[in-house]
């Protein structure tokens, strides 16, 4: 099995056991189907890694950070369970399973699992957005929407669309549910790792909010801001925040 069809089994596969999970606790309350997703999935992936890559370092969102990583050739970066919120409110769809590998300075594989709709969008071929000619769709965070989302949506002239997870953002921004992601404020190199390997894949811009190239397995893993959106976006998205 090759890196870009064994993050797409993993992602799946720990989808699955999210679902399990969040029916198994449907009776408890958010705070513990939120951990038990968290910790759950990040047990499967660790395993699973382990069995499959042994000699490649992993980051985790919900791993102790191994030093180890910042010498390695190769490292998974997966976020078990993104969109934890939105996972613990029984019904809703908009959380991800993120899993993406790092080669020697570029991420070569992601694969981004949205397991309440049943689809895994994963390198290396992802199919372009369709056409879209009607006013542009921005997703933003549903909890926590940055300050610029406004500025991009008045140059734009969008309208904003708030949902959870950077995965199900991304997955929106390629599969032509939305047009435009933007996110500031704060997020880890976990949130958006996978989905802009999948993003890249599909021929989409993938920035930081100042144009710049995101970068990972940095030491610090804070990656707090990041604009992903059709190319025809990308210079009046960045001109409005820039
Ligand atoms: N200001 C902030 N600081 C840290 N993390 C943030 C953040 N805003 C969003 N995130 C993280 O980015 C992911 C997507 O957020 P949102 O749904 O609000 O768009 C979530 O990941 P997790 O669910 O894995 O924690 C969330 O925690
Ligand atoms: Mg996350």
């Amino acid at each position: 099995m090759n890196d870009h069809q064994l993050a797409a089994q993993l992602a799946t596969e720990a989808g699955r056991l999210l679902l399990r999970v969040r029916e198994e606790l449907a009776d408890a309350g958010e705070a513990e189907r939120k951990a038990a997703g968290d910790q759950r999935s990040h047990d499967f992936l660790m395993a699973a890694l382990a069995a499959e890559r042994p000699q490649d370092a992993v980051l985790s969102e919900e791993g102790a950070d191994n030093p180890v990583r910042l010498s390695a050739e190769r490292v998974w970066i997966v976020d078990p369970l993104d969109g934890t919120r939105e996972f613990s409110e029984l019904g809703r769809d908009d959380w991800a399973v993120h899993v993406a590998l790092w080669q020697s300075g570029e991420l070569t594989a992601g694969a981004v699992a949205l397991p309440a709709r049943g689809t895994t969008l994963a390198t290396p071929s992802v199919s372009a957005p369709p056409a879209h000619d009607a006013a542009p769709r921005i997703a933003v965070s549903r909890s926590r929407p940055p300050a610029i989302a406004e500025a991009v949506r008045e140059q734009l002239n969008g309208v904003l669309v708030p949902m959870g997870s950077a995965g199900v953002k991304v997955a929106a921004v390629v599969q032509g549910i939305a047009d435009v992601y933007v996110h500031a404020g704060g997020q880890y190199e976990w949130d958006s790792a996978a989905p802009v390997a999948v993003a890249r894949a599909a021929g989409l811009h993938t920035s930081r909010i100042d144009g710049s190239p995101l970068i990972y397995n940095r030491p610090d893993p804070l990656l707090p801001d990041l604009v992903v959106c059709r190319p025809e976006y990308a210079q009046g998205v960045l001109a409005a925040i820039g």
